[in-house]
């Protein structure tokens, strides 16, 4: 079974639809990113995922135990980073203790941060211990909420060793993120949903489509429109028997970012 199976959801708040028929599935010990804009339907997704809002229809199957790290959340100011983890450990009816308390700090690199009190750190640090807070017992599903949104480059980096070190746990994630470059280097799949509906899905490197081969000529720089890696060769014995001296070949692909902007409805 995979890890999150999602068949025909709908959800209306009111005269209003935040999902239209989407259908998403994370296997087990996948990665996948879920991308959209503002209002698309994103945090809906995953609040129903995790039982947090009331599906109109459709289906949802997770595994468990499931992980959870809600876009908005605040710990107590006067818990330390230990006590916070202690606290989800009950609640979570984990046994891992201190060995797990420890492995979680270090895996978000808050090790030497076990006593300090959550009022004492920045956005970034309490940001990192509420990934920690998701991965109390072991989570099969982490369910993401936008987690970087708080950390700087550094603090981002940390995230993406973390999300490779799930990986190797084997451990499936829905990251929800508006950070394409991040989704571009460490997930499996993308799925991009625009007001309600799946737009586009597939491997980051398949919805980059090539968009065409660029020259590098005695006389300057040449694109061929439209030409992909198989039509190299070709290009190359043609222009060396126009008399062209070649330096340099680049197949152009376009990024995340441009089939994102292709494929979402401009509402402003
Ligand atoms: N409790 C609610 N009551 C009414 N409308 C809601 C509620 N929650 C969300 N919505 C609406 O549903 C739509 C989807 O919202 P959602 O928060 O899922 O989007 P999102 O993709 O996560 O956006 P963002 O990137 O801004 O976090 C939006 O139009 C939002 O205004």
């Amino acid at each position: 079974m995979s890890a999150l199976t999602v068949t025909g959801l709908h959800k209306r708040y009111g005269a209003h639809t935040a999902l239209d028929g989407v259908d998403l599935e994370v296997g087990d010990g996948e990665l996948v990113g879920l991308l959209g804009p503002n209002g698309a339907g994103k945090s809906t997704l995953t609040k129903i995922a995790c039982g947090l809002v009331r599906a109109t229809d459709g289906i949802v199957e997770v595994t468990r135990p499931l992980g959870y790290l809600a876009e908005l959340f605040r710990f107590p100011g006067w818990c330390t980073a230990d006590e916070v983890l202690l606290l989800h450990q009950r609640l979570a009816a984990s046994d891992g203790g201190a060995a797990e308390r420890a492995d979680l700090l270090s895996l978000v690199r808050l090790e030497e941060d076990a006593g300090m009190r959550v009022e004492a750190m920045s956005k970034g640090m309490q940001q990192r211990l509420g990934l920690a807070q998701a991965m109390i017992g072991s989570p099969r599903l982490l369910l993401l909420d936008e987690p970087t949104s708080a950390l700087d480059p550094g603090g981002r980096r940390t995230v993406r060793d973390l999300l490779e070190e799930l990986r190797r746990r084997g451990i499936a994630v829905l990251l929800n993120t508006h950070l394409l470059s991040e989704v571009e280097l460490v997930c499996d799949r993308v799925v991009i949903i625009d007001r309600g509906r799946v737009v586009a899905a597939g491997r980051p490197a398949d919805l980059a489509r090539p968009r065409g081969v660029e020259v590098e000529l005695a006389s300057g720089t040449r694109v061929v429109e439209g030409a992909a890696r198989e039509d190299v060769p070709g290009i190359v014995a043609r222009l060396v028997a126009d008399g062209e001296e070649v330096y340099g070949v680049r197949v152009l692909r376009s990024s995340l970012e441009d089939v994102y902007l292709d494929t979402v409805v401009d509402v402003r």
